[in-house]
C-alpha cells in the first residue's frame, strides 16, 4: 500500500526551503522504517553503545544529541551499516541488515541509504551535477540518465543555476545542498547526517537543515541527524539524547 509521504515529487516541483514546524507531532501509527534494538558497541575496552533502542518512521526526522564522546556518531554508524554492532539488531524496511557481509552492506549503503557529512565530501573539481550523479553511475545507471536525475534533484534543492559549476567554487551552504541532493538522488529509505550544519553560520545552517529535513521526509525517508545544535534539533520531529552510550532523559 502506498503512503502519501512515500511518493516522490515530480522533477518539476521545486521544494525550495521548506521549514518544518518545530518539534511537530508525528503520526504515531506510521511503522518504523529504521530501527535499532539492544545495540551494543565496544571499541576494545571503550564502550561506544551500551544498549540502545531507537526507531524512526518513514518521513520522520530524529535528532541525536548528547555530550561529546557519548556515542552519537557510533549510533549513526551502527544504524547506517558503517559499523557492525557487537550485540543487537538493525532493521531497515522490515529487513534485518546488521548481519549482512561487507559487500552486501556496501550495496545497501549505496542503494538504500543517503549520507550528509559536516564537510560535504564532494569532489571539488567536478561540477555539481556530476557529483550528484556519481553514486547512480557507480550503481550502473547510464551517464545520461544519472545526469538527468541529478539535475532534477538539484532543481529540488534550489540549485538549477549551479548544476555546471565546480563544487569547489560553491559557497558552503550551496555545497551542502549539493551534498543533500547527492544523498537523495537514489531515493533512499533512510538519510544519515552527522553535524550537517557544523561548518555553516547559523542562518545558512537553518536553511540547510530545513531543506534536508523537508526534502528527505517529503520523499518518505527516515532521517537521523547527529547534532550539538539545539536550533537544528528543534527543526526535527523528535530528539533522542545519548549519554554514556544509552538513551537518556537527562
Ligand atoms: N574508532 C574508535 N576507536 C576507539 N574508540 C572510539 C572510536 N570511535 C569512537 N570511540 C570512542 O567511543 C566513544 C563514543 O564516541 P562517539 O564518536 O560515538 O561519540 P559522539 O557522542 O559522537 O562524540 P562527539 O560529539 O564528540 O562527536 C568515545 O569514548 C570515543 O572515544
Amino acid at each position: 500500500m502506498s503512503h502519501p509521504t512515500q511518493q516522490s515529487p515530480s522533477p518539476q516541483q521545486p521544494l525550495g526551503i521548506r521549514p518544518v514546524p518545530p518539534q511537530q507531532a508525528f503520526p504515531q501509527q506510521q511503522a518504523a522504517v529504521l530501527a535499532g534494538r539492544g545495540l551494543v558497541k565496544y571499541y576494545g575496552e571503550v564502550v561506544g553503545l551500551a544498549g540502545v533502542d531507537v526507531a524512526v518512521r518513514a518521513g520522520e526526522a530524529l535528532a541525536v544529541m548528547g555530550p561529546s564522546g557519548n556515542g552519537k556518531t557510533t549510533l549513526l554508524h551502527v544504524l547506517a551499516g558503517i559499523l557492525s554492532p557487537d550485540q543487537g539488531e538493525v532493521w531497515l524496511g522490515g529487513e534485518r541488515v546488521d548481519q549482512l557481509g561487507d559487500a552486501a552492506r556496501t550495496v545497501l549503503r549505496r542503494r538504500r541509504l543517503g549520507f550528509v557529512f559536516q564537510d560535504n565530501q564532494l569532489l571539488a573539481e567536478l561540477p555539481a551535477d556530476e557529483n550528484v550523479a556519481l553514486p547512480l553511475m557507480v550503481d550502473g545507471v547510464s551517464r545520461r540518465d544519472a545526469i538527468g536525475r541529478a539535475r532534477a534533484t538539484l532543481a529540488q534543492v534550489g540549485l538549477s543555476a549551479e548544476v555546471g559549476r565546480r563544487s569547489g567554487e560553491l559557497s558552503g551552504g550551496q555545497a551542502q545542498r549539493v551534498a543533500i541532493a547527492r544523498a537523495l538522488v537514489g531515493e533512499p529509505q533512510a538519510v544519515f547526517a552527522d553535524e550537517p550544519t557544523g561548518a555553516l553560520d547559523a542562518a545558512t545552517g537553518a536553511q540547510v537543515i530545513d531543506l534536508l529535513v523537508g526534502a528527505a521526509t517529503h520523499r518518505g525517508a527516515a532521517v537521523v541527524v547527529v547534532t550539538h545544535d539545539d536550533a537544528v534539533a528543534a527543526r526535527c520531529h523528535r530528539v533522542v539524547r545519548i549519554v554514556d552510550g544509552r538513551v537518556s532523559d537527562r
